[in-house]
């Protein structure tokens, strides 16, 4: 067992504690990271991005998922490991109960699974067999092509309400976290009110009961040049990257970050 459960997480959210998350894909990192404080350590398929070159999260597959899940479980020193499913490795209930069981036999604690209300059915199923799950909604970047880019989601009053509906559903299918992506600050605000379990943010703004950033994306590194608005470089004045991830803890937990400009309005 991690030192950080799920309990803990529960805990923090009750007493209006912010919960810190970062990605990590490798053992060196995720002895920094979790010494630093940060509670949840992500493989995110974000990793292909950022650690393989692609314009996308698609080309991710199980066995780099695995790879640096196993790595991460390596140099961990208590946090909570979440490990994303990668695309289409959720394609039909039986993949994702067996995709599932190869993640957490790898070191995950928890899985991540991107979609909506249509997930509850695998979500009630992972939970009934020990797994817990995080709910990733908003701006799910698996969906890419079917979303047109990476653009906010729950702008338009229908969308908003039916992203508070599937929260709800979810919740009650038995997820044990959410996750939401470029939502406006206010919405994510209303969902992280509305639900028991911890909601975690990115560009989500302030009001949710934690935040995630993709590791590179905070270190100041990016491959494009491009940088999405609600990406802070916590290296700027640091000097060391161990100081840079203790300032990242310090700024969640005062909630100085993310601040109003790291935010969508609606
Ligand atoms: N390095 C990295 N960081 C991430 O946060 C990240 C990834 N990769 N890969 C997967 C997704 C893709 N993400 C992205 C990428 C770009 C924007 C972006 O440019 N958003 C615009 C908002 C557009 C709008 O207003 O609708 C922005 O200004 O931030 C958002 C999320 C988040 N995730
Ligand atoms: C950005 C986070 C939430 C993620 O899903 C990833 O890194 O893949
Ligand atoms: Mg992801």
């Amino acid at each position: 067992m991690p030192d950080v459960t799920l309990t803990t997480l529960r805990a923090l959210k009750q007493k209006g504690e912010k919960i810190t998350m970062l990605t990590c894909y490798d053992a060196t990192f995720a002895d920094a990271c979790s010494k630093a404080g940060v509670e949840v350590l992500l493989i995110g398929d974000s990793l292909g991005m950022v650690l393989q070159g692609h314009d996308s999260t698609l080309p991710v597959s199980m066995a780099d998922t695995l790879y640096h899940t196993a790595s991460v479980k390596r140099g961990n020193a208590g946090a909570l490991i979440i490990a994303d499913l990668p695309f289409m490795a959720n394609a039909t209930l039986e993949q994702t109960l067996h995709n599932s069981g190869l993640l957490m036999q790898a070191g995950a604690h928890m899985v991540k699974v991107e979609g909506a209300a249509w997930l509850a059915e695998s979500i009630t199923k992972l939970a009934e067999r020990g797994v817990p799950v995080c709910a990733h909604m908003g701006l799910t970047p698996q969906a890419v092509n079917i979303l047109g880019g990476y653009k906010v989601q729950g702008r338009e009053h229908n969308q908003a309400r039916q992203m508070v509906a599937d929260a709800i559903a979810l919740e009650q299918a038995g997820a044990a976290m959410l996750l939401l992506e470029c939502v406006p600050s206010d919405l994510a605000g209303e969902i992280s009110r509305t639900v028991k379990v911890p909601v975690i943010g990115i560009g989500a703004g302030p009001q949710t009961d934690g935040q995630v950033l993709v590791l590179h994306d905070m270190l100041g590194l990016s491959l494009s040049g491009r940088v999405p608005k609600f990406v802070k470089n916590f290296m700027s004045g640091q000097p060391s990257i161990q100081d840079a991830l203790a300032a990242y803890v310090k700024e969640v937990k005062a909630v100085s970050f993310p601040a109003a400009e790291h935010g969508f309005s609606a």
